[in-house]
């Protein structure tokens, strides 16, 4: 199947009630690592790249390994997303290389680390809006900034997250805001802040209502009915994997991630889109450990990487069942961008 945009697959999720994993790749073993569990579960796919992931990938290959995927799994329907974009640069550069959607994430300024204001944020946002959607390309904005509940900080992926401490007003979406926000730029998802974080330390304990307001997804939802909600930060950060990380000599202190439930939870209220990086960091990385450190004289490369690459694929199998989306996957027929373009004329 073409590659669709993720405003067809996230209008199918809401009109099926499911949610969507968005899962980053930086490279071939994750790119198949997801095929391989939508090929099992029936599921349609959301790889989203990073900035980091585009540089440490570089474009071209990013892009011929995506549509090798393509090519290779006609029968699932495939979203190229740019995760986190800072900048209509950004945002425009991921457009030139094939991205069927991109993610202009106007709740920090330019430098990824200093928190903007609704004005600057609605203006970037609807201007990334205004060309995408000619060429129909969807667009996911974010209000509010991701950090805990629990201590004000943000954790810093590559770079992208804020410095110091902020308030609860900003680490939480107003939906008063969320409403305005989405009728001014006409984002096609908007990610939303409810005390998730980047990474693998999102809550020292299990998280309640204090600490995830999966309370604040309900009041967005009740206001924005017909607008994809997103959760970003949404690793559960299993403590099964945290475990098999520690055992084969990997540091990490005692953390909590998003429980599944409470995702679900999100699903039942408009999260249509959920992104998951760390949960397949942690996998893999807990694989290639275990490998090498059980046969300290292997130097083949896939004797470590074909287990990384199978411990990745059954987190993404497991989160695609979890989620809803598996099953759905021959239910699609690809829309062509140009008809997603004069949908929004
Ligand atoms: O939100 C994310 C990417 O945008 C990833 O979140 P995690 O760090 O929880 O996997
Ligand atoms: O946005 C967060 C994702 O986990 C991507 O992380 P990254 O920027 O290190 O690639
Ligand atoms: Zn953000
Ligand atoms: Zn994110």
């Amino acid at each position: 199947m073409a590659l669709i945009s993720l405003r067809q697959l996230l209008d199918h999720a809401a009109e099926n009630n499911y949610g969507v994993a968005a899962f980053n790749v930086n490279n071939l073993e994750q790119i198949q690592a997801i095929m391989e569990a939508a090929k099992e579960t029936n599921s349609p796919v959301i790889l989203q790249a990073s900035r980091g992931a585009r540089s440490y990938t570089n474009d071209v290959f990013l892009r011929h390994l995506i549509l090798g995927a393509v090519e290779l799994y006609p029968d699932i329907p495939v979203v190229m997303h740019q995760d986190h974009g800072n900048s209509l640069q950004t945002c425009l550069s991921a457009i030139r290389n094939g991205f069927t959607s991109v993610m202009m994430d106007g709740s920090l300024k330019e430098d990824a680390k200093t928190p903007s204001d609704f004005e600057y944020n609605v203006r970037i946002t609807a201007d990334v809006v205004r060309i995408a959607h000619s060429m129909g390309i969807s667009v996911e904005g974010e209000l509010g900034c991701l950090g805990s509940l629990e201590t004000g900080k943000g954790e810093k992926e590559d770079g992208h997250g804020f410095e110091g401490t902020l308030s609860h007003d900003q680490l939480l979406t107003d939906p008063v805001e969320a409403a305005q926000f989405v009728e001014l730029t006409k984002v096609d998802a908007l990610a939303i802040a409810i005390g998730t974080s980047h990474g693998a330390y999102k809550f020292t304990k299990k998280p309640d209502g204090k600490t995830l307001a999966i309370d604040r997804i309900r009041e967005i939802h009740r206001r924005l009915p017909n607008t994809h909600l997103v959760m970003h930060g949404s690793s559960s950060v299993p403590q099964e994997l945290q475990a098999e990380f520690r055992k084969y000599g990997g540091e990490m202190k005692e953390t909590w991630g998003v429980p599944v439930e409470e995702i679900q939870e999100g699903i039942k209220n408009g999260v249509r889109k959920i992104n998951v990086d760390t949960d397949n960091r942690l996998a893999m990385t807990a694989a290639i450990r275990k490998l090498l450190s059980t046969n300290p004289s292997e130097f083949d490369l896939r004797k470590y990487m074909v287990p990384a690459r199978d411990a990745m694929k059954k987190v993404c199998a497991q989160r695609m069942v979890e989620f809803g989306q598996a099953g759905q996957a021959s239910k699609i027929k690809a829309i062509p961008l140009d008809s997603m373009a004069k949908r929004y004329v």
